[in-house]
């Protein structure tokens, strides 16, 4: 999976490991210079030429070494940099075609954590680790195959406390699995506690019950704490005496004993000896990345895999051959739908929102009003029947055009950050000042805007923070301007002032006129003059008509109208 993302740079990174082991290969010339440079001035005379000439090879050794690490981290770098870019211009690409609905399911947290940090933890991988695992191998591989040049024995020795070093470690994992599953448990159990203590904070502490939610934190993070120590005191202590096993000063004593008795033996020369000693040192420091090395790649991976679920995220399907509506008709034909792996929301439902007319969606709460209305602007695609507008299937309309046919006002407005003018312009960049200010005029909000410390080039979000009422009136504003002809909208209720609603309605209804409008009621009283009622009830259409009619007819509508004056109407 990793390997499929980094594809982009994968030549990169290859070149980067092979400049990488040549850095390995040369940092180890000094040592082999070091055998030669002992013997220069061991022997009598001292060989002075052939001592400058190994000095100059071992300068020359830690020279190369360097430029090749530099070069080939270089090129990683750039690689990174060349991936980010790639894959936040992917995901940003398709983002843009996944069906809207994608981003109700998709908390814009998510979306953020994924396209920085994950990427971001794709850094250590594509810049760092390769490189670094390249030389973590090929360092002791080396220096093992020179020591075996000189003399097998020394290599033997150089290695002679790394299989108690892992044998320590073997004993310390013995079980171990048992035991992560069990701290993984506990730490479900930890954060299950800490979300239940933080979010539901207010009706807790409504309720007076912040003590005992509380407890239930502190149990839970007391469990982890001591099961967490038992669990790591004694291994860190085992750790430690390991560690000492492949420390430098332990190596060094016992490869500087067996040198001496090699040297006593006859078996090396004291040049080679010394060689063994300073090699066997470097090993155990050369292979230290390869343990962060196994870190970086399961962080990496759990990153790759978000990457590539967002990725890989379908898109709108777009027509092969797109077609123009014609006109503003909208039929919906014995639409269903379900959402993804649920159960079918809507069973059936046919009705038509002729042009220049306002369509009421009114129905109990969870009857399916929202998921009818968002079907037209396709947060999702129907499973069955189908939406035409102007006669054509909105699957074969191109998605761009679409939504120069139909806009929508929904509660949860989003604003971008950017200026309360360029939020306005949204839908129509090149709108005069004039436009923008009209657009906010009829929406009721010219006059709060131009109150703002910024007016117009106010950064939403950063210079000003809007209620939730003055985000829809300028996502009212936003529609307008788009003029598209046809609207979906949905009628405020979330807004505790009376004025600020009573705006939202007074625009919603400017917004309306000449357009083909369907709008999610949620109270009756402002739908009374809709030209057309559709009743819905557990995903299907109980009635249609006019308030009227609706009501001479005494059924569902009526019963829910006069459950509505005693209040109980959802
Ligand atoms: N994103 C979703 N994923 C799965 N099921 C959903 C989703 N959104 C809504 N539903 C389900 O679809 C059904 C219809 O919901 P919908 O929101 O369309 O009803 P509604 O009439 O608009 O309700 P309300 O007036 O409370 O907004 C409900 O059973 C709801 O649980």
């Amino acid at each position: 999976m990793v390997h499929d993302l980094l594809r982009p740079v994968l030549g990169r990174i290859r070149l980067a490991c092979v400049l990488s082991a040549l850095g390995a290969l040369a940092g180890l010339a000094p040592f082999a210079g070091l055998v030669e440079l002992a013997d220069a001035l061991l022997a009598t005379p001292i060989d002075r030429g052939r001592a400058a000439t190994v000095v100059v090879l071992i300068v020359l050794g830690l020279l190369l070494r360097a430029g090749f690490m530099s070069a080939a981290l270089t090129i990683t770098h750039i690689a990174d940099v060349h991936l980010q870019a790639v894959l936040r211009r992917r995901m940003i690409t398709n983002l843009g075609r996944v069906p809207l609905g994608w981003f109700s399911r998709n908390s814009s947290g998510r979306l953020r954590k994924t396209a920085m940090s994950d990427v971001d933890a794709l850094h250590q991988l594509v810049a760092h680790h390769a490189v670094e695992t390249t030389a973590a191998i090929v360092t002791p591989l080396g220096a093992l195959a020179y020591l075996v040049i000189l003399d097998w024995r020394l290599a033997v020795l150089a290695v002679a406390t790394i299989p108690l070093y892992v044998a320590a470690y073997a004993w310390m994992e013995r079980g171990s699995n048992d035991v992560l599953r069990k701290l993984d448990d506990s730490n479900a159990r930890l954060s299950s506690a800490v979300v239940e203590f933080i979010s539901g904070i207010a009706v807790v502490k409504t309720f007076g019950r912040a003590g005992k939610a509380h407890a239930a934190y502190r149990q839970a993070a007391s469990e982890y704490t001591d099961f967490f120590a038992a669990w790591v005191q004694p291994m860190s202590r085992i750790e430690a005496l390991a560690g000492l096993l492949v420390s430098a000063p332990v190596v060094g004593l016992v490869t500087a004993a067996g040198g001496v008795w090699f040297v006593g033996a006859g078996w090396v020369s004291p040049g080679e000896a010394l060689a063994g000693v300073l090699l066997a040192c470097v090993i155990p420091v050369a292979i230290e990345p390869l343990g962060f090395g196994a870190l970086t790649r399961r962080s990496a991976g759990a990153a790759a895999a978000r990457i590539r679920e967002l990725l890989d995220e379908p898109p709108l399907t777009a027509p092969a051959v797109p077609r123009s509506p014609d006109g503003h008709r909208v039929d919906y034909d014995d639409v269903r739908f379900a959402y993804e792996g649920g159960q079918d929301v809507l069973h059936g439902v046919s009705f038509t929102c002729e042009p220049g007319t306002v369509t009421a969606l009114v129905g109990p709460s969870g009857s399916g009003k929202s998921t009818l209305a968002t079907l037209l602007p396709r947060f999702h695609d129907v499973t069955g029947g189908s939406i035409r507008i102007g006669g054509v299937d909105v699957r074969h309309v191109d998605p761009a055009s679409l939504y120069r046919h139909v806009g929508f006002v929904l509660q949860d407005v989003q604003l971008v950050r950017g200026s309360i003018r360029d939020n306005v312009a949204l839908g129509r960049p090149d709108a005069t000042d004039t436009e923008i200010q009209d657009a906010c005029r009829a929406a009721q909000i010219h006059t709060r805007i131009t109150a703002l410390p910024g007016g117009y080039d106010a950064v939403a979000g950063q210079d000003v923070q809007l209620s939730g009422g003055e985000a829809q009136r300028i996502s009212i504003a936003r529609a307008l301007l788009a003029d598209t002809p046809i609207l979906v909208l949905d009628e405020a209720t979330a807004f505790a002032d009376a004025e600020s609603e009573a705006a939202i309605q007074d625009a919603l209804s400017r917004l309306a006129i000449g357009r083909t409008v369907l709008v999610i009621a949620h109270r009756l009283t402002t739908i009374t003059d809709a030209d057309r009622i559709v009743v819905l009830d557990h995903g299907r259409v109980t009635e249609t008509g006019t308030h009227t009619e609706l009501l001479a007819a005494q059924g569902h509508y009526a019963r829910m109208w006069s459950s509505m004056t005693t209040g109980s109407y959802a």
